[in-house]
């Protein structure tokens, strides 16, 4: 038995598209009925439950006579505002065979990515939970621009997660677990617990399975595995239809353990709820010094600045060389001001330019490593 997924009181439960609907496109009435009975159950034991539903736009084509998966945005936010109805109808009548009520929840990124904001869909989803509803959240897909899209779920579900301070993550999909390679592959091995990125390093992730709905495949799962677990959240990952047995906390589908060491929620926020507004390219010895030895990033480091961003924006620190992005922080003066500091040392720039350019670009306690 797994105490840690027994002994969780408020759980965030992500199910994918190919879970919910059929190959043709619309409901699957049947599965999503017994992820309700599973959940409902949960629910009804006073567990604190949050459901993340995909499945908007994989239910809007079979109405919408769609044969396929839609490219572009526009079909599929026509596919997603007819499809998120008829999942809402759907859960509203299932949860109330439990006598639950159920409440729909839409966020873009920036309700979960800006501080203002997501206090608010924090506040929403806590009043939700006191009244003793239970939240479904999708993406806001009809109002989602491409460039503000997270596009999948996986990731919205391990914020949701972190915004809750939910006990434990289950990602519901169409395979079982996480294996070592693609599951059709021959010699795919299913990987039981994770403890640690060290035992990631062998697996070949791919991407979404053969139900062509699904977005992200196993690629956004394991990556919102990571940023849950960095957070202190144990994440399963499992079958939608092992749910029942996995919450009973049965050893099946595979475990990702919690870190130990929990991030300050300032920094998690930094990491993985920030989009960047722009790029500070670092020479090799502010690599090293901001990376290795955790210090403050200078001006004398960094070789060029791209983007538009003001003070206090989040910016990345990216690798001259390969162009990888090592650390994300907060910066200290604006896009139109940086270039001219470019390569010059603090003291130079103090007596060129007055006390106030002695300060860092970024300081290292507004700093994360990626
Ligand atoms: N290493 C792996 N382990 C498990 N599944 C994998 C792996 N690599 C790729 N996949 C594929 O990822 C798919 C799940 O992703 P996806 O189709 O996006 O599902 P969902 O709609 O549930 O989000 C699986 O069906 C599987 O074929
Ligand atoms: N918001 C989209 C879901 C996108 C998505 O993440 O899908 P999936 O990979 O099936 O979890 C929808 O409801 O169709």
């Amino acid at each position: 038995m797994r105490e840690q997924v027994t002994g969780a009181r408020r759980v965030v439960v992500k199910v994918g598209s190919s879970s919910l609907t059929t190959a043709a496109g619309g409901i699957d009435e049947q599965r999503m009925d017994a992820l309700v009975d599973v959940l409902g159950a949960l629910a009804t034991q006073g567990r604190e439950v949050v459901l993340v539903s995909s499945g908007a736009i994989a239910a809007g084509l079979a109405p919408l006579k769609l044969r396929r998966r839609p490219r572009d945005l526009a079909t599929q936010q026509a596919a997603a505002s007819v499809g998120q109805g008829l999942l809402m109808g759907r859960y509203t009548a299932g949860f109330a065979r439990h006598g639950l009520t159920v409440g729909q929840v839409l966020l873009t990124v920036d309700d979960v990515t800006r501080r203002a904001h997501y206090r608010n869909a924090y506040r929403t989803l806590r009043k939700l939970l006191d009244l003793g509803a239970l939240p479904i959240v999708n993406e806001n897909d009809t109002v989602a621009t491409d460039e503000i899209r997270f596009g999948d779920n996986d990731r919205l579900a391990a914020l949701v997660a972190a915004l809750v301070h939910a006990d434990l993550l289950v990602l519901l999909s169409d395979v079982d677990a996480l294996y070592t390679g693609s599951p059709s592959s021959p010699g795919a091995r299913r990987v039981s617990v994770v403890h640690s990125d060290a035992d990631l390093a062998d697996i070949s992730v791919g991407t979404p399975g053969a139900s062509g709905v699904g977005t992200g495949g196993m690629v956004t799962k394991v990556e919102a595995a990571r940023i849950a677990t960095g957070f202190g959240i144990p994440v399963v990952l499992t079958a939608a239809g092992l749910a029942g047995p996995a919450l009973d906390g049965a050893e099946i589908g595979t475990l990702f353990h919690a870190a130990e060491r929990r991030p300050t929620a300032r920094l998690f926020w930094l990491a993985h709820a920030t989009s960047p507004r722009g790029r500070l390219h670092l020479d090799p010895g502010a690599v090293a010094a901001v990376v290795a030895r955790r210090k403050s990033l200078l001006p004398a480091g960094i070789t060029a600045v791209d983007g538009s961003f003001a003070a206090g924006d989040p910016v990345d620190l990216v690798d001259a060389g390969s162009g990888a992005p090592v650390a994300r922080g907060l910066v200290n003066y604006d896009a139109v001001e940086l270039p001219a500091l470019l390569g010059r040392s603090t003291p130079e720039l103090a007596a060129a330019l007055g006390p106030g350019y002695e300060r860092e670009v970024v300081h290292r306690d507004d700093l994360v490593l990626l």
